[in-house]
């Protein structure tokens, strides 16, 4: 895709910038080491937790209909209370999810996310992603399968999610090479283990419960496994020996003989798990990385000054001193301007397969800006890189310098109004300027209001490009972005966020 595509960069963000500098990830914190329950209970992990989600508010998929699937309805109390999602586990893993997504990445896509990180980073192997899911507003129909339930029962369960009787072996074996059943949730399957190590009775499903490995299926085909699900002592919860049976062993033998085999196949299933939404959704096409990426590019304005912010990201490149990393300007003027990036450090993702160089526009401090002239703006960016020019074929990297944030924005004496600044470029000429308020609804869903700038009457220039307009707000809580639409159609949001306190700049108090 051709940068910047705001949904996108974000999705793309998020799924590759997983560990390390300017990490988008909201999960990565609470995955490494992957034994990380985010209680002091042990036994559990919140990857294993995060997976079973995934699962189970993706099993509602009705393919006769094509409603269900994952769309986060998972959230609602009453699909989580629900005899088929018995545990603590979806609201444990719900409270870590909801607060992470935003206007670009939906609470579904979230969700997807973290079972995705959770297996590459626990030694699964990498999975294709798509963005774009749909975030349900009402619970879907039940269709969880459950451990009583028998094998034509689960055979016609997966048909409906959408798996043949073989893919529903993978996905059930893919799984359960996570995590185990807890005694608290399936009393008469797992008994109480009174182990002070695993604080909450959990027999796991193979002996490496926190990674992704084929020995779901080793210990299985040996006889030697513990899966609860197979060798209990209760044989009507005994699903998974019912499940992986099915087919006369094939499918498990083949995943016990080979761990590509069987990394191979779960990658697919797994994808599809994710894939699996309503009807209605369309999800983007498989999300690659972009070899060149600038990220949290930004610009603000300083009186005559424009102080561009930002980095830029050398996909799964080494770090290396030698490295040359330039940054190429052009300008509103036709003029060009060039500087030396500065190494900012290094991120990585997919259980470190890939490592990526940060280079800052501020070569000395990764954190602060560029200057450049406010008259003559910026219009794109591009990248220099031993030499090799990187422009994204020729279109450069396009960077809005029509309305930005000004520094001449304050406080109004007395401290309960607070006067945003818009700086807007003359030749710009926005058809509309507001700012931006995000805020969750009810559903946890964003809500975004628009608060128009109204266009000054007579308006104050700050210097020869760009002129000033000014919305005075209430001073308490809230961060703003920037939104404008442009001749044709054109509709922008900034990615900041400001507030009097924080942001870029603090609020000065106003001297008029
Ligand atoms: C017939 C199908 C299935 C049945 C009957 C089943 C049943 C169960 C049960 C009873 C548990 C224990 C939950 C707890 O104690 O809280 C469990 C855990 C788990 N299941 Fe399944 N499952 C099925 C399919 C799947 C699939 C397809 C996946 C994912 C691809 C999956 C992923 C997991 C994970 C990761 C756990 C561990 C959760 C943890 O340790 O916190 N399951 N499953």
């Amino acid at each position: 895709y051709i940068w910047p595509s705001p949904q996108l960069d974000a999705l793309e963000a998020a799924r590759f910038d997983v560990f390390g500098i300017n990490s988008a990830s909201a999960f990565s914190g609470f995955i490494q080491p992957c034994d990380q329950f985010f209680s002091s209970f042990t036994g559990r992990s919140n990857a294993a937790d995060w997976i079973r989600t995934a699962y189970h508010d993706m099993a509602t998929f009705n393919s006769d209909d094509g409603t269900g699937g994952l769309d986060a309805s998972i959230r609602f109390a009453e699909e989580q209370a629900r005899p088929e999602n018995v545990g603590d586990g979806f609201a444990n893993t719900m409270q870590i999810i909801t607060g992470q997504s935003n206007r670009y990445i939906s609470i579904a896509d979230s969700i997807a996310l973290a079972a995705l990180i959770a297996i590459e980073n626990c030694g699964g192997p990498e999975i294709p992603f798509r963005g774009n899911r749909v975030d349900a507003i009402v619970p879907n129909s039940p269709g969880v399968p459950e451990p009583q339930q028998d094998i034509d029962a689960h055979i016609e369960s997966f048909r409906k999610q959408g798996f043949t009787k073989e893919e529903m072996i993978g996905l059930v074996a893919c799984g359960h090479s996570f995590g185990g059943v807890q005694h608290d949730a399936f009393p008469d399957t797992v008994p109480d283990l009174n182990d002070p190590d695993n604080t909450q009775s959990v027999q796991h499903f193979d002996t490496t419960f926190v990674t992704f490995d084929n020995n779901v299926a080793t210990e299985y085909i040996s006889g030697t496994t513990q899966n609860p699900l197979v060798s209990g002592h209760n044989d009507t919860t005994n699903s998974d020996k019912r499940i992986f049976m099915s087919d006369g062993n094939v499918t498990m033998r083949a995943f016990a003989d080979s761990p590509s085999v069987f990394a191979s196949t779960c990658s697919t299933l797994f994808a599809r798990m994710l894939d699996t939404v309503p009807k209605e959704t369309k999800l983007t096409e498989v999300i690659t990385p972009m070899p060149v990426k600038p990220r949290n590019v930004l610009l603000t304005l300083d009186n005559s000054t424009l102080r561009l912010f930002g980095k830029v990201r050398l996909w799964n490149t080494a770090p290396s001193t030698s490295r040359s990393v330039r940054l190429l300007y052009t300008t509103h003027l036709g003029t060009t301007g060039n500087v030396t990036l500065g190494d900012a450090g290094i991120s990585s993702s997919t259980g470190n397969k890939y490592t990526s160089s940060w280079y800052s526009f501020n070569a000395s401090f990764p954190f602060s800006f560029l200057g450049i002239d406010a008259v003559a703006g910026v219009t794109s960016l591009s990248f220099l890189i031993d030499g090799k020019l990187e422009n994204q074929g020729g279109l450069g990297y396009a960077v809005q310098d029509g309305v930005l944030f000004s520094s001449t924005s304050c406080t109004i004496p007395g401290g309960k109004t607070v006067r945003f600044d818009v700086a807007v470029r003359k030749t710009a000429s926005p058809i509309r300027v507001f700012l931006e308020n995000i805020d969750t609804d009810a559903l946890d869903m964003p809500l975004i209001t628009e608060i128009d700038v109204p266009r000054p009457a007579n308006p104050i220039s700050i210097n020869d490009a760009y002129e000033i307009w000014s919305l005075d707000l209430p001073a308490a809580g809230n961060s703003y972005g920037i939104g404008a639409e442009f001749p044709g159609g054109v509709k922008y949001s900034s990615e900041d966020l400001h507030h009097p306190s924080g942001g870029e700049f603090v609020f000065n108090t106003c001297s008029s």
